[in-house]
């Protein structure tokens, strides 16, 4: 199993990526994803649902038209670890 990440290496990661910040009271990180409509709010969704499947670690999302909230945790793990920072890239060059 993953290993959570020491906060060294969390904040390091997150430098890294693309508006992901962490979780207030929680040991998790999340970002914010806006597109032009629901169109591409979609067609990003289903692009990184096949890459999260492809790695079996799944995302807590929400959307709303236009809008994806992202959450990233591994519930095994109970916090961050790289298979997180690995989906969030991911993510980032998906909605690049
Ligand atoms: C059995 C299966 O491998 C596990 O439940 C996987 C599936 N997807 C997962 N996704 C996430 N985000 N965290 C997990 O711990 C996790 N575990």
């Amino acid at each position: 199993m993953a290993a959570k990440l020491t906060p060294d290496k969390r904040s390091a990661a997150l430098a890294s990526l693309h508006g992901w910040v962490e979780v207030d009271g929680r040991d998790a990180i999340t970002r914010v994803f806006k597109f032009r409509n629901f169109s591409e709010a979609w067609g990003f969704m289903s692009r990184a649902a096949l890459v999260a499947e492809g790695m079996d670690h799944h995302p807590e999302w929400t959307n709303v038209y236009s809008k994806v909230e992202v959450t990233l945790s591994t519930h095994d793990a109970g916090g961050v670890t790289e298979l997180d920072i690995k989906l969030a890239r991911a993510m980032d060059e998906i909605a690049a």
